[in-house]
């Protein structure tokens, strides 16, 4: 089994290429989403407790669910807070991780395990992997396509992407670059070609 990190910065099209991997590779590739899993969690009130003793009780809502938007306000504006909550969620998505890396290895009609790592670079945690994905586009692009998908004001992208290293830093690092500049066929065909490099040449 080939294990793949795919990385990059905020909307510059991990998600768009991998569901393209995905559906390239069905039924033998599986896939570990750091943001979904993160979500899960904040979602399924087992952080309720360590939530509001951190950031008080404005941060979960009645059912103990994290409120993203508050989080959200205050992680990207406060680095001090940001570094509590990674602290809170990351070791336990590098455990479940593991896990499920684990598990598909035991499964001989997996053939990859694809990892949507958006902070790869920026954390120290190590995933065993054969190769690491970059997908990346100017940072006007990632601003634009923020804009248009979140609805973010100005000064909350400027705070999000002042959290990431420079996309072209993590271009440098990468064993393999997806420019996803140009319209989505060529992103289709970028990871097509891929596909086909990566999992069966
Ligand atoms: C701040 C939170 C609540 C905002 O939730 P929201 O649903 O709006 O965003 P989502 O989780 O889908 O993340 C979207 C993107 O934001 C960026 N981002 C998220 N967390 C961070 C962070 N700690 N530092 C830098 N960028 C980040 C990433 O590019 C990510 O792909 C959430 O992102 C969070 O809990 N972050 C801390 C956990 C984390 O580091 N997640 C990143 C994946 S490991
Ligand atoms: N080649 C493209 N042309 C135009 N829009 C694109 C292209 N690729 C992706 N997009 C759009 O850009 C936005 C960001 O893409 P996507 O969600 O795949 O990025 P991401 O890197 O997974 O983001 P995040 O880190 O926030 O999860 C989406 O609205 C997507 O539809």
């Amino acid at each position: 089994m080939k294990t793949l990190v795919v990385t990059g910065g905020i909307a510059t099209g991990k998600s768009t290429a991998i569901r393209l991997l995905m559906e390239m590779g069905a039924p033998h590739l599986r896939l570990f989403d750091c943001d979904a899993e993160a979500g899960r969690l904040l979602d399924s009130g087992l952080l309720k407790d360590a939530l509001i003793r951190a950031f008080g009780p404005g941060s979960v809502d009645g059912a103990g669910r994290a409120d993203r938007h508050f989080l959200r306000e205050l992680v990207f504006r406060n680095p001090e807070s940001r570094k509590i909550l990674e602290g809170l969620i990351h070791p336990l998505l590098h455990q479940e991780c593991l896990a499920q890396m684990q598990a598909a290895r035991q499964n001989a009609a997996v053939n990859g395990f694809v990892i949507d790592v958006p902070l790869f670079f920026e954390t120290s945690a190590r995933y065993h992997q054969d190769a690491v994905c970059v997908v990346a586009v100017s940072r006007e692009t990632q601003k634009a396509r923020l804009a248009l998908r979140n609805g973010f004001r100005e000064d909350m992208i400027e705070a999000i992407l002042a959290a990431q290293h420079p996309i072209m830093g993590k271009v440098a690092k990468a064993d393999f670059v997806i420019w996803n500049e140009g319209p989505p066929s060529l992103l289709q065909q970028q990871t097509q070609r891929f596909h086909q490099h990566f999992f069966h040449d």
